[in-house]
């Protein structure tokens, strides 16, 4: 079991040293831990942030788990030597095009979440996200328009398969829950939103028992703090994605509890392989203070042992370690509490 760990900017080695010891607590028999860098740690040690030799390690690995890229010293960088570049890099690297991202309330935490505590007791959703299209892969620059205005630009874009391919990822999903699907796009308004809507709608055929609905982006902003109760599973683009999900982090308390995995169609000997990380960055205003919590990034171990490894009960086990110190009230900064990244680290591991 070769599982690739990269650390990355800020908190990132702050909460991957807690997830890495909450796996070796569990004895896992052949795992192997191989380290890389990325971001701007890597930029500064290679003079780029995805290196050929992690590039090496994430291919040669079942699983990887990933912290946070990110580095305002590395600002003045050209884009492509971004830190961010890093994760893009690996997502479309390893075709890692479906991002799942799980939000539910922790029993305890009903009163600490931006929501009425009977709203937010109501939420168990799963967003679906694509990762590999959209503005962020789509061509992009700045040009000087004849009137001397700078403009930048960023294409939006989604070919049919690529909306195909998630579409099958979430009608599965919904499957697998309560049979409850909502795409969300901005079909009223972008092309690319239209073509989303239609090959959501022809791969809903294969799925006669799913019920899919869909909703526009604004207006699913507003649903998910209204009544969020109503979500099971959504699938939507990059763009929307990532934003909704930050959003659906305070739904439940924190986003330092939201974790996730990027999936492909790769199958190793042991399951499908993917790329495990909190849905957070490297949160600079916090970085090297201890303060972070990293149940985000130890949630996204549990979820690399039930995709990547088939490990569902150990996977479960996690997940009830970390609810467990919860409820007893073993809470960081995010949630009102004082606990730090070490102590909740400690909580979870000792109740493992
Ligand atoms: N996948 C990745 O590696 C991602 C990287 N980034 C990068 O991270 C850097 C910082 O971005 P921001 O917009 O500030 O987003 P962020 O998610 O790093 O932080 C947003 C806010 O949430 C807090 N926060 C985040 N994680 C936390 C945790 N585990 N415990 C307690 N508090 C936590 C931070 O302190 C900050 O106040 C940027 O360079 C950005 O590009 C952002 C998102 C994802
Ligand atoms: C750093 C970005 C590239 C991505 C992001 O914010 C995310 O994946 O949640
Ligand atoms: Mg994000």
């Amino acid at each position: 079991m070769k599982i690739a760990v990269f650390a990355g900017d800020g908190i990132g080695a702050e909460v991957v040293a807690e997830a890495v010891r909450v796996l070796e607590v569990l004895d896992l028999p052949g795992m192997e831990l191989i380290e890389g860098d990325v971001g701007g740690a890597a930029w500064r040690k290679h003079g780029h942030p995805l290196p050929q030799q992690t590039i090496d390690i994430a291919h040669a690995a079942d699983a990887i788990l990933f912290g946070s890229v990110g580095d305002f010293d590395c600002d003045h960088l050209e884009r492509a030597l971004r830190p961010e570049q890093a994760i893009l890099g690996l997502r479309k690297e390893l075709t890692l095009f479906a991002n799942l991202r799980p939000a539910t309330v922790f029993k305890g935490l009903e009163d600490l979440t931006s929501l009425r505590p009977e709203v937010a007791r109501e939420i168990d959703l799963l967003i679906v996200r694509e990762l590999n299209g959209d503005v962020y892969f789509g061509e992009k620059g700045t040009r000087t328009l004849e009137d001397g205005r700078r403009q930048g630009w960023d294409m939006m874009s989604y070919a049919e398969d690529e909306v195909r391919r998630i579409a099958h990822v979430a009608f599965r999903a919904a499957q697998g829950r309560s049979g409850k699907l909502c795409s969300v796009d901005k079909a009223n308004v972008l092309e690319t939103s239209q073509l989303w809507r239609d090959v959501v709608i022809e791969v809903a055929a294969e799925y006669p028992d799913v019920e899919l609905s869909h909703m526009y982006v604004d207006n699913a902003a507003m649903q998910l703090v209204k009544n969020p109760g109503q979500f099971d599973v959504v699938v939507t683009g990059n763009l929307f994605g990532d934003i909704l999900s930050d959003q659906a982090s305070m739904c439940v308390g924190s986003i330092g509890l939201l974790a996730s995995a990027s999936l492909g169609e790769t199958q190793t000997q042991y399951g499908t392989k993917g790329l495990y990380e909190p849905i957070h960055g490297s949160a600079p205003d916090i970085a090297g203070q201890g303060k972070a919590n990293p149940m985000a990034q130890i949630l996204s171990a549990a979820m690399m042992l039930r995709h990547s490894f088939g490990l569902e009960d150990q996977a479960v086990r996690i997940e009830a370690a970390v609810a467990s110190a919860l409820a007893d009230g073993i809470k960081g900064g995010d949630l009102g509490g004082s606990a730090g990244t070490r102590a909740i680290g400690d909580a979870v591991v000792s109740r493992l």
